[in-house]
């Protein structure tokens, strides 16, 4: 099937279907679609995704959502019901393990058997797909709040089918934002078609009255990314899930660190996602944002990570974020003991409490920040559509390829790799290289002044390093990576 950005037609989509749901023996489950339609139907309001955050977003109320997963069902289940009640989480994840981020569901039964020997999870996440339908609705059925599927799949086909048959209205990923920082050599092409095919799904939820939300992967590769990088590729993915019908999209962006820059960006990410939307046709969507608390190097001190957690908890109310992503005081370590994951919520609904109401007012310095982040992003999907011929899926593919939009420290052998990023004076992540990405001369001009003054401040040359000392840097207790 050629790649473009239009919506699959029936024969398209269920001729696929077919051969998706034979991967695994739990795709037998899920082949009525009528069925999971039904299910679906029945999931009450208060548990969908969609209605919460749209609600979440006219209340002017950001919430709260953990990131958990574990091998076995019950274990799960418990860990959810944790993190809900004594944690106080908005909405719930289920973090899918890295075996079924690769459709390695073989590895995925000797983990979960090997879980129930030792007593404890040997999976890095819960494995959907091996626990199939019946399991994820006892996961839905057991909790409170609504549910959704966070992972790193650049094919996730069988998960999403499985996990919506469960009445989960909401699913994280993106052929761009699943890809460029998940995989190594798999083709933007393939990934943009195995998320076509998510996304119309989803459409097909929609067109018979399920609300389903899309959550494009904000900060891929989790270190310092320019927000109108992660904002381009945002946009770019919701747009081609809008036209794939999909209607309830949440827009995602990983916290610099710099608070006017980081809430301009949020603030540009939703006005921008709005316009792209509005002046390709769809004007029936309802976009709101996430913004994932610091993403990069974490202290160990585990009070010092509760002070990386309050802040961006601050920023993210500050900026009017509809959600933010909790980290934990385990960060530094890795996947969380329950505790650890409800402390970290904790400490984020306290900081959202104490700010409810209060936003960051507009002021020059915020201003301009928007209008920068704007300019440069307006110029990558711009370029995108250019070299597509007026085909988003096809221009991405080339500009990829082209470097017109480029991820900083991504494993994509499709990512060009050339331009580089490092803080201002203030921390706001700058353009260091551009590489081939195609900003105007003031642009350009714009992020080397503002790279200089630290140089001057510093007293160094303005390079690499300053890049180096800036990945280090939060996991040393500062944001600017400052010459030692
Ligand atoms: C995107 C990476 C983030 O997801 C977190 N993460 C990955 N797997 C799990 C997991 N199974 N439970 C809780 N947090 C998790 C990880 O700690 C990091 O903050």
């Amino acid at each position: 099937m050629e790649l473009n950005n239009k919506k699959w037609t029936d024969d398209e989509f269920y001729g696929v279907r077919k051969q998706i749901l034979n991967t695994w023996e739990t795709g037998k489950g899920v082949a009525d679609l009528e069925k999971n339609i039904e299910y679906a139907k029945s999931v009450p309001d208060h548990k969908n995704f969609a209605k919460k955050m749209e609600k979440a977003k006219n209340e002017g109320i950001t919430l709260a959502q953990p990131r958990a997963g574990v091998a076995l069902l019950d274990k799960h289940i418990e860990l959810l019901r944790y993190l809900q009640d004594d944690g106080g989480a908005d909405l719930l994840p289920s973090t899918i393990d890295a075996y079924t981020r690769l459709n390695r569901y073989d590895e995925c039964e000797v983990g979960i058997e090997e879980s129930r020997k030792v007593g404890r999870s040997l999976l890095n996440g819960f494995p959907g797909v091996n626990h199939g339908v019946e399991g994820c609705r006892r996961v839905l059925e057991a909790v409170n709040v609504p549910l959704e599927a966070r992972h790193g799949t650049p094919d996730a086909r069988l998960l999403t089918e499985i996990i919506h048959a469960a009445g989960w209205t909401s699913n994280e990923g993106g052929g761009i934002s699943y890809n460029i920082p998940y995989a190594k050599s798999v083709s933007i092409e393939r990934t943009i078609k195995d998320w076509q095919y998510c996304d119309r799904l989803v459409g097909i939820y929609e067109e018979a009255g399920v609300s389903i939300n899309r959550e494009p992967f904000g900060p891929l590769t989790g270190t310092i990314v320019p927000p109108s990088t992660s904002n381009a590729v945002a946009i770019v993915e919701a747009l081609m899930a809008a036209e794939q019908g999909v209607k309830s999209i949440t827009v995602g962006y990983g916290q610099c660190g710099n608070l006017i820059q980081d809430v301009a960006a949020i603030r540009a990410l939703q006005s921008q996602c709005d316009e792209y939307l509005r002046n390709n046709g769809y004007n029936d969507c309802v976009v709101t944002t996430v913004f994932h608390q610091w993403m990069g190097g974490f202290p160990a001190d585990e009070a010092k990570a509760f002070g990386v957690i309050s802040n961006g908890s601050a920023t993210a109310a500050l900026a009017g974020a509809t959600k933010v992503i909790v980290k934990t005081p385990h960060e530094a370590i890795g996947i969380p003991t329950k505790e650890a994951n409800c402390e970290g919520i904790k400490t984020t609904k306290m900081t959202l409490n104490l700010l409810q109401g209060q936003q960051l007012p507009m002021s020059e310095q915020l201003k301009t920040e928007i209008a920068i982040i704007k300019a440069e992003t307006k110029c990558m999907i711009d370029k995108l559509f250019e070299i597509g011929k007026g085909d988003l899926a096809i221009g991405a593919v080339k500009g990829f390829d082209m470097g017109v939009i480029d991820i900083p420290f991504a494993p994509s052998k499709y990512n060009f790799g050339k331009m580089m990023p490092a803080r201002d004076n203030n921390g706001a992540v700058r353009y260091l290289k551009f590489g081939n990405i195609p900003f105007t001369k003031e642009l350009k001009d714009y992020n080397v002044k503002k790279l200089e003054e630290r140089g001057k401040f510093e007293g160094r040359e303005v390079g690499f390093q300053m890049t180096v000392d800036d990945i280090f840097a939060v996991g040393k207790g500062r944001l600017v990576g400052r010459p030692e």
